[in-house]
């Protein structure tokens, strides 16, 4: 049990940091503090580490004057879903950064997946891995409580049918997730340039979503051009079509979190793919 505090003392470089107030949301709610950060706070090393309750959780790891990285998450959407953890482990085993778990809702994409309880299972299999869960839902609010509950580290939802961004990517980091905001191949990317700022990623479509193994959209590229030149730090996320022969146009343009599901998933020799993609991105990271 944690104690109940009324004051908290927040440091001035943590007040500076979003991500880091957002950390102290999440941790400040396991103390019951209600009014989250207009406390006066005088006790921090009462609070329990960053990661004691999800590992990779931490808002504050993906801190905005952190370095970005190359990251490959390969999606499992055209994987054997009958043995979904051993398709999982075997793309961790072979160099994996993170698992982009697609789910679908029937609704928001004509197409229908699995939602929190296959997630909650499939953390049970893998305790440590970084799990990303792309919504693709029309109402991603609603499954935020039991995604968070499930184990997910990374909840990137599609602004599209969502009325209240701010408000989504709020409940997101206080159930203790990051945020990634996605968008369709027709949303331009500045129709959420006021949200990326709560944002620890945002996600840009090169398929329209609902399906593996659709051609990439290379006229999506000045999106990710746009992002980066205009958020240096930011970590962006290309999805759809992207494979070995993509992947130079994804990072020349700034991506540095890479989705690839059929061209991983279906590779002779998974850990080559993988690390030739990294290594690419790489290259072009500053
Ligand atoms: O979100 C998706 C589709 O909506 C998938 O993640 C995406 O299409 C990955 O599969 P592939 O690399 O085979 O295109």
């Amino acid at each position: 049990m944690y104690p109940i505090v009324s004051a908290i003392h927040v440091s001035t470089s943590a007040v500076l940091c979003r991500p880091r107030l957002a950390c102290l949301r999440f941790k400040t709610s396991k103390f019951r503090a209600s009014a989250p950060l207009n406390l006066t706070l005088t006790d921090t090393t009462a609070l329990p580490p960053c990661q004691e309750a999800r590992p990779n959780s931490c808002a504050c790891k993906n801190a905005r004057n952190m370095p970005i990285q190359a990251k490959i998450g390969p999606s499992i959407l055209n994987a054997d879903l009958a043995n979904l953890a051993a398709e999982s482990q075997k793309l961790l085993d072979n160099g994996a950064d993170y698992l982009h778990l697609d789910v679908m809702d029937g609704t928001f994409v004509p197409n229908l997946t699995f939602g929190h309880p296959m997630v909650k299972c499939l953390r049970n299999n893998i305790k440590e891995a970084f799990f990303e869960t792309h919504m693709m839902v029309q109402n991603p609010e609603q499954w935020i409580a039991p995604m968070a509950d499930a184990g997910v580290n990374l909840y990137t939802f599609h602004v599209e049918p969502v009325d209240d961004v701010s408000k989504v990517s709020r409940l997101i980091q206080e159930a203790g997730m990051k945020v990634g905001l996605a968008i369709k191949p027709g949303t331009k990317v500045q129709e959420i340039e006021k949200y990326i700022d709560v944002a620890d990623l945002v996600l840009v479509m090169t398929v329209e979503p609902g399906f593996g193994g659709q051609s990439f959209m290379a006229d999506m590229m000045p999106k990710v051009e746009w992002l980066r030149t205009n958020y240096p730090n930011l970590d962006i996320e290309v999805d759809g079509g992207v494979g070995p022969k993509t992947i130079d146009c994804c990072a020349k343009a700034g991506a540095n979190w890479i989705v690839s599901g059929t061209a991983v998933v279906g590779a002779a020799d998974q850990r080559q793919v993988i690390g030739d993609m990294r290594d690419v991105v790489k290259r072009y990271l500053k």
